[in-house]
């Protein structure tokens, strides 16, 4: 195991001496990092139609950063939130709405639900023989795999035809709760000795209730629990075109593979703590700085520890402030102003109120001491994944189902994508990278 070990550290070495492009480079040569401009700005890869991203306005023929605003099918995705808040649950209303271009009547939304309600079933002994085999802290992993193994039940895998692609995204949206939720009880019970639950879903329940439902023993949630849930499924369904795990959704697509892989595909993006992952991290980085900072009050001390998050000195050694920041936003992101905004009434009344004042101070400073250590073009502000994974664990959701919970709302965003590709393009996404290697002559084995 130890040569193992130095060999790894050795060839590491090799690695990076081997793979190193210097930073100029990419100048030279007007290769935009990340996809991005100088100005931040994404490379267009594409159209849509199926939502859209305002974090700039044009003021006298200039950009200027903007308050974040973000819309689905047309419509601003906070007037939806407040649409059906107190009314009924509006995951699966904004589901229908972003596969079929339209927001359903009654009529329509119940067939809808009626659909997704049938859909909720898993093979037989699937959870016996995939979910409960190999348990693992790592929920992400957990639900590709399993989405990987329902292809082989299917027999019209590889149909990429829309009717089949439209029934194959239903029945992953469907059980998508139940993969992620199983695969959280086998391993709690393996993995910590825990009692195991598998309760099954019930038809009338909207997908934020049977999500608690199946998630707790005893089967019970308030409606004010269920409805905070929803709202935030709701805000993580759909972000354009270009976020890494939708893109990753067109490109495999592209190549004409089946909505297993590609599913498989996005999951294992969105996993990602830059991406859909960083809901995990921001807590576990909020838990940090609470060992390490004795006064949560302190804005010198908590100033300090953010520094040191920064230089790559304490947490996880990567150098980000997780929640922060956005590849597209500017000055706020809706989002996470939508779950602030209730983010206060529900830490007070769980009695988390120093935990929220704590959230509040780094929201403010982060983008101040970001922008101390980096260049920035436009501005720093909270991102989704910033309060979301603090609400959850104020409906006491286990963290390791924070990503899984972005999984099973971002899906149908996924699944409007692939099909926009599929009905449009038929073209395989096939960017190039400019070759700067240099062309060597063979040398026979013992020659070297
Ligand atoms: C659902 C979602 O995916 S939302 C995003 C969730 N991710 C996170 O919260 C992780 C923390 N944030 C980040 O890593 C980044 O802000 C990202 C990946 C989201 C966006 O990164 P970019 O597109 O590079 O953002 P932007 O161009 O505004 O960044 C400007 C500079 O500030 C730095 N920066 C931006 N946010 C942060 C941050 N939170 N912590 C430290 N540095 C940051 C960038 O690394 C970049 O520096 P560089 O030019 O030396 O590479
Ligand atoms: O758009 C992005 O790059 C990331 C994001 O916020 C999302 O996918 O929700």
């Amino acid at each position: 195991m130890k040569k193992n070990a130095e060999y790894m550290l050795e060839h590491a070495g090799l690695c990076r001496a081997a793979d190193r492009l210097e930073p100029q480079m990419f100048d030279e040569y007007g290769v935009q990092r990340g996809l991005r401009d100088k100005n931040g700005n994404g490379v267009v890869a594409g159209l849509t139609n199926i939502s859209r991203i305002e974090s700039f306005k044009m003021e006298d023929g200039k950009k200027i950063p903007c308050e974040g605003k973000l819309w689905y099918r047309g419509y601003d995705c906070i007037e939806l939130v407040n649409g059906f808040r107190g009314d009924h649950f509006g995951f699966e209303e904004v589901a229908y709405l972003l596969l079929f271009g339209k927001l359903p009547n009654r009529d329509e939304l119940k067939h809808f639900n009626d659909i997704l309600a049938s859909s909720r079933t898993l093979p037989t002994n699937f959870t016996r023989d995939v979910i409960m085999k190999a348990p693992s802290s790592d929920i992400m992993n957990s639900l590709t795999r399993s989405v990987l193994t329902l292809a082989s039940y299917d027999k019209n895998c590889s149909d990429t035809s829309i009717e089949n692609v439209l029934r194959q995204c239903l029945g992953l949206i469907a059980v998508f709760p139940m993969l992620a939720v199983y695969g959280y009880h086998a391993y709690n019970h393996y993995s910590n000795d825990e009692s195991m639950y598998i309760h099954r879903p019930q038809k009338k329940l909207s997908t934020a209730e049977n999500l608690l439902m199946m998630l707790r023993p005893d089967k019970q949630y308030t409606e004010l629990e269920a409805k905070v849930l929803d709202t935030a499924l709701v805000l993580h369904m759909e972000h354009g075109g270009g976020n890494n795990s939708t893109f990753t959704t067109r490109v495999v697509t592209s190549s004409g593979s089946d909505t297993y892989s590609v599913v498989a595909a996005a999951l294992s993006s969105l996993k990602g703590p830059k991406h859909g992952g960083a809901n995990i991290k921001v807590v576990e980085m909020m838990r940090d700085i609470e060992a390490h900072v004795s006064d949560w009050t302190d804005e010198d001390a908590v100033r300090v520890y953010l520094n040191k998050i920064l230089n790559k000195e304490a947490f996880d050694g990567k150098g980000l402030i997780y929640g922060m920041g956005h590849a597209v936003y500017s000055l706020s992101d809706p989002r996470a102003q939508v779950f602030k905004s209730f983010v206060e009434k529900l830490a007070v009344a769980k009695g988390r109120d120093k935990d929220f004042a704590l959230y509040s101070m780094i929201e403010r400073m982060a983008p101040e001491v970001i922008s101390q250590k980096s260049r920035i073009y436009k501005g720093v502000s909270a991102n989704v994944d910033f309060y979301s994974g603090f609400v959850y664990s104020m409906l006491e959701i286990p963290l390791e189902l924070y990503t899984p919970i972005f999984a099973i709302a971002r899906i149908v965003g996924w699944s409007a994508h692939r099909i926009e590709e599929l009905i449009n393009m038929d073209k395989i996404i096939r960017p190039a990278y400019k070759s700067v290697m240099q062309e060597l002559e063979y040398v026979p084995l013992d020659q070297r």
